[in-house]
């Protein structure tokens, strides 16, 4: 162990053996009442375990604890530089005799179950006016009943139908004036329908929203009027999604398109025809309740008298051309400044004086308003941590999560406390103003967080749809560094290892299958000629249509696999008696596993095994954590 002493003022101890002595106790006893100077001279000496737990539980608990305004700064240091070392389960006997011998010196204090002076991460100390109601706070914060929690509504999910909106209906009207009897038409057009717009915004963190609402539609644009005037375009709709959605299309009704190909069968239908009075009788329109207005109060027999036009040619608004390309396959990964357009809303009807020919100057007919594209979506939420926690029920992920950010999410004794994802944020610079890691994003932006995603745990066999991992795996499937949580008290720790990376591993297998059974589903489609033209005409020559023949983004190749993520492994639970053998053996096999001596737990080729790290906390004493932002951060890096 070496004990490093600075001109006699600060003092830190860095070691990789731990000594089982209360950790509040130790420093403030060294600060309060031996001065520095009563460590050794030396700047870096050797010192044995035994002398210097002596020197410290010489006789100083006491004063130490009694001593709880003190402003000593060499204490605080000390405070700091202890606190972040001391995890008091590897020596479990000596850690027996030094609590006992605490315990009996200690007057009348009843006993505490964490310790004041650690520091926890994004845990502001200043709301609390004595250090013991700090040690309360934390102690209910890391070991809370299993009723303290707050449940947000979640939802990762939903199938949801978008409509745009409808297109208003052209107006009939005519021009009505003293003096001017039969005045000319002066119908407006209607109304274009609202837009469907899309934004994935930082703020959102579930879908359960969206998933309450089954269908989202957009305003119906309002019909023309006489006087020509034009119908007021239909309301848009935003629909926010949290960063990270995946949006698949699984069904659409586009009437344009299907208009579109109408008209094209109609066109070709026309080119056959022999006879130019079979044309021009195909030329004349004939009354479709569904497409035409006519003037109110017209009767029957004046409707049969009537000179329809063809219809006008199916119309996108210009709008359309900014959506996305069919069928729909979005990845919102990045927040979005301004949304995206998703559905344009149709087109209004046309006005009565657009069917004015020399024949028919008073026209008694408008067309009604496009009905609107129609799409049935699926949202898909992959939550974006940046560290994504992977353990078995019961390892301590959520007091883990706890003991990081500020989190309430549930904590209690049985598998499967959490039952949905839970993310929390660690401030890296403790609200202080003074970062305590200081790392730059890649874009050169300081880092001053990062983000934790707790799933619910995993069980074996996950990967066939037991219990509830694989369906929340997706969510760490997207974190950018793994932590597997091992509980060390609860039998073999590598065997633990092995099991979760084994299920992950089957995971990444799946995902794999979905990824090429995709890129099938993207190939060239070859399409017969239409199946709607009469038989005299398929039996002609037609080219084949392919569909889609680059449109389509092929999947993300770039998403680096699971296996090939940075990894480390946070040991929980290692205050409770017996688990350093078990945590020494995981050492060991992480070492080994670095070294190339044992294969990788997933058994992937290109594993990432590069700086295999295992960090031993007691996340319930928030003992250790504080080693955890950093190790974060380094492999953020990678
Ligand atoms: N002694 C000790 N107990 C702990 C520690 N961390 C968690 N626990 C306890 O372990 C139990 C389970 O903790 P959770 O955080 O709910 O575990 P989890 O992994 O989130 O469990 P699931 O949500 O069911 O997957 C609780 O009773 C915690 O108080 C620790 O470091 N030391
Ligand atoms: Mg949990």
């Amino acid at each position: 162990m070496d004990v490093k002493r600075d001109g006699g003022r600060t003092c830190s101890v860095s070691s990789t053996i731990v000594p089982r002595v209360p950790a509040a106790v130790l420093p403030v006893c060294c600060s309060e009442t031996r001065n520095f100077a009563e460590l050794p001279a030396t700047p870096q000496v050797e010192t044995t375990l035994p002398t210097l737990l002596d020197w410290c539980f010489a006789d100083l608990f006491v004063v130490a604890l009694e001593a709880d305004n003190c402003q000593n700064h060499r204490m605080t240091s000390l405070r700091t530089s202890f606190g972040a070392i001391l995890a008091p389960f590897l020596y479990p006997s000596l850690f027996e005799s030094a609590a006992a011998t605490a315990t009996r010196q200690l007057p009348r204090r009843p006993p505490r179950r964490t310790l004041p002076f650690l520091k926890r991460c994004a845990y502001s100390t200043e709301s609390f006016s004595s250090r013991e109601e700090l040690s309360d706070a934390r102690s209910s914060h890391l070991n809370p009943s299993p009723d303290n929690y707050s449940l947000t509504p979640f939802a990762d999910r939903c199938i949801i139908t978008v409509e745009a909106g409808a297109g208003g209906h052209g107006c009939v009207s005519f021009l009505r004036e003293k003096y001017i009897e039969e005045g000319p038409p002066n119908g407006g057009d209607g109304g274009t329908g609202g837009n469907v717009y899309i934004q994935a915004i930082r703020g959102e963190t579930s879908l359960h929203k969206l998933a309450r609402r089954r269908l989202i539609k957009a305003g119906r644009g309002r019909n023309g009027q006489g006087k020509m005037k034009g119908g007021e375009r239909g309301a848009d709709v935003l629909i926010t999604v949290p960063v990270g959605t995946i949006i698949r299309e699984i069904q659409r009704h586009d009437p344009v398109e299907e208009a579109e190909r109408a008209e094209l069968d109609a066109q070709r239908w026309r080119r056959r025809k022999s006879s130019k009075e079979e044309v021009e009788e195909e030329e004349k329109g004939t009354y479709d309740q569904s497409k035409w207005l006519v003037f109110p109060g017209t009767v029957p027999s004046e409707l049969n008298r009537m000179n329809f036009p063809r219809l006008p040619p199916p119309r996108r608004s210009h709008l359309a051309a900014l959506q996305p390309q069919a069928p729909i396959w979005l990845d919102l990964d990045k927040h979005m400044e301004t949304p995206m357009l998703l559905a344009a809303g149709a087109m209004g009807g046309l006005g009565n004086p657009h069917f004015i020919t020399p024949n028919q100057a008073r026209p008694k007919m408008a067309t009604k308003g496009d009905p609107p594209l129609k799409l049935s979506l699926q949202f898909e939420l992959k939550i974006l941590a940046d560290l994504g926690l992977v353990g078995l029920p019961n390892a301590g992920k959520s007091t883990l999560l706890r003991a990081l950010s500020n989190s309430k999410a549930r904590v209690g004794n049985w598998a499967f406390t959490t039952l949905q994802p839970n993310v929390g944020t660690v401030v890296l610079d403790n609200h202080h103003g003074r970062p305590a890691v200081i790392k730059r994003r890649r874009d050169g932006e300081l880092r001053e967080n990062f983000t934790i995603a707790d799933v619910p745990g995993l069980i074996e066999d996950a990967h066939l749809d037991k219990g509830l991992g694989l369906g929340f795996l997706r969510h760490v499937e997207r974190a950018a560094v793994l932590a597997f949580v091992i509980d060390l008290s609860a039998g073999d720790a590598v065997e633990a290892l092995k099991l979760l990376w084994k299920e992950v591993s089957e995971y990444e297998t799946v995902r794999e299958k979905e990824v090429n059974a995709d890129t099938q589903r993207r190939m060239v489609k070859y399409i017969p000629p239409s199946q709607n033209q009469p038989a005299s005409i398929s039996l002609g020559l037609e080219s084949p249509k392919f569909e889609n023949p680059s449109i389509e983004s092929l999947p993300l190749l770039s998403s680096t696999t699971i296996s090939s993520k940075p990894w480390f492994v946070v040991a929980t639970k290692a205050d409770l008696p017996d688990t350093q053998q078990n945590y020494e053996a995981l050492q060991d096999y992480l070492a080994r596993v670095h070294a190339g001596e044992l294969p990788h737990p997933s058994k992937r080729k290109n594993a990432w095994k590069y700086d295999l790290r295992s960090v031993p906390v007691s996340a319930i004493n928030a003992q250790g954590v504080e080693a955890i932002p950093r190790i974060v951060m380094d492999l953020l890096e990678e």
